[in-house]
């Protein structure tokens, strides 16, 4: 993304190291993945991926992409197995996407950019809460899954509806009854490494399980993303396009794959 993209009152990404020199750490996020690269693990469990639509909250525009927040009072919502011990709780959902559908994504596959990513973001339920949990090596795991320019995507409509009403930074409005099961793809196998969150303050505290199968997403679906707005309401608006962080070094990290 080019600089001037005002992804925050920080900048893009190239400037991110002046205030958060992790940055430049051992395990950042998105990396390249190379499957021929990616080692088999057979001592991976099958992914379990429980939601309960009723915890669906909101949806918000907070200026560098939109989430819909989940309540994460109780165990409803979570992820087990996979590559993590433990139970996790879904905190949010949100997406990365570009200003043209050859790019868009935050992990790369084989160099491959999608025009999408979906991140289904979980946090450590033996940490008391969200913000603790970020600050741990183990305290987050997050989903990735890679839309693809195909035939309209249905279950996506019902979150691309509700954008009319969040187009500008700092709006939100009601999200209920919604599982975001309904947007993964049928086969939940996947790569797995240790990463961090890929926007500032880029915490080097994220179990990363990127899907290697991909979901769709219609040309006029993408403009709908496309027609947000990282500007506030009464400043000049900049629309909300190439919000992705792009591949980081891998530092020797190895990436494992749950299938042959
Ligand atoms: C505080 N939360 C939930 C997040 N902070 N940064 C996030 C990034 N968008 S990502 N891509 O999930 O690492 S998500
Ligand atoms: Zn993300």
């Amino acid at each position: 993304a080019p600089d001037s993209e005002p992804w925050s009152c920080s900048g893009g990404p190239e400037t991110w190291a002046e205030s958060f020199p992790v940055a430049n750490g051992p395990r950042q996020s998105p990396i390249d993945i190379v499957p021929t690269q990616a080692q088999h693990d057979p001592s991976l469990k099958h992914l379990k991926l429980k939601y309960d639509p009723a915890t669906a909250k909101g949806i918000l525009n907070n200026g560098h992409s939109f989430q819909v927040d989940f309540t994460d009072d109780d165990n409803s919502s979570t992820l087990a197995g996979g590559p993590v011990t433990g139970i996790y709780r879904l905190r949010q959902f949100h997406f990365h996407w570009g200003s043209s559908d050859d790019k868009g994504s935050e992990h790369t596959v084989a160099g491959t950019k999608f025009p999408c990513e979906l991140h289904l973001v979980h946090w450590n339920t033996k940490y008391p809460n969200f913000g603790e949990a970020a600050s741990k090596p183990d305290g987050l795991a997050v989903v990735g899954v890679f839309l693809k320019i195909g035939s309209a995507n249905p279950r996506l409509q019902k979150v691309l509806d509700a954008l009319d009403d969040i187009r500008s930074k700092g709006r939100q409005t009601t999200f209920s009854n919604f599982d975001p099961k309904t947007l993964l793809p049928a086969a939940l196998d996947f790569w797995t490494y240790e990463g961090s969150l890929t926007t500032p303050p880029l915490l080097e505290s994220v179990t990363w399980i990127v899907l290697k199968d991909q979901v769709s997403v219609s040309p006029a679906q993408m403009a709908k993303f496309r027609s947000l707005l990282f500007t506030s309401e009464g400043e000049a608006p900049s629309c909300m396009v190439d919000n992705f962080r792009p591949p980081q070094p891998l530092k020797g990290r190895k990436v494992r794959a749950s299938f042959k």
